[in-house]
């Protein structure tokens, strides 16, 4: 399993590159891969578990955070009330369509690859239809909103090269226009 020295940090040339597609039928490395993301997202999201390994409780993890730079990005997104609201694993996820109304997270974002707050809001989308295969390989398509959609932003970007910061305004970090969803 990861642990947080395993998680590649900004200023590695990985994190700036396009992740290569992956290729179906999954190899056994990717389908480990796979497994990997999504076990760090579980296990760092377990009180007891994260205290005992040091982990940041993380809600995605994309491959390049890990040093593969390959088209893979794990979610796992709970709920109010620790219910689950998304949890996937997207190969060769696109956004295929965002709404014109933007969101933000009213906190700011953070990464697991950036170890310094950056203060300012991260402008994105408030609604998007991603496509994606599942492990299986089979072609999904899926409307997010709110935090869901935020965090598939988030991820796809590391498949991009971009961080969450790209996105902050350098002059005006708290700009946002009025119409956008501040999400709490
Ligand atoms: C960087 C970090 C602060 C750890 C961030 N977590 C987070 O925002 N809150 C959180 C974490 C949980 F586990 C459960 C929960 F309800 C809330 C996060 O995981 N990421 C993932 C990341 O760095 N992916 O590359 C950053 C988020 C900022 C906006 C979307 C993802
Ligand atoms: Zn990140």
């Amino acid at each position: 399993m990861y642990l947080m020295k395993d998680i590649t940090r900004d200023g590695a040339k990985v994190l700036r590159e396009r992740a290569k597609p992956v290729t179906f039928p999954l190899s056994d490395e990717d389908k480990k891969l796979a497994h990997d993301m999504m076990a760090y997202l579980v296990i760092s999201q377990d009180e007891e578990q994260n205290e005992k390994y040091h982990l940041r409780p993380g809600v995605g993890l994309a491959a390049p955070q890990v040093g593969q730079s390959k088209a893979m990005a794990a979610v796992l997104v709970p709920g109010e009330n620790n219910e689950i609201l998304f949890k996937e694993v997207l190969i060769n996820p696109r956004i295929i369509s965002n709404s014109v109304q933007h969101a933000a997270l009213a906190e700011g974002e953070g990464c697991l690859s950036v170890d310094k707050d950056i203060p300012g809001y991260v402008v994105r989308a408030d609604r998007i239809t991603i496509a994606y295969q599942n492990e299986a390989g089979e072609h999904k398509k899926v409307r997010l909103k709110n935090y869901p959609a935020i965090v598939c932003q988030h991820e796809i970007d590391h498949l991009n090269g971009v961080l969450f910061y790209d996105h902050i305004n350098k002059e005006h970090p708290f700009s946002i226009d009025p119409n956008a969803v501040l999400i709490h």
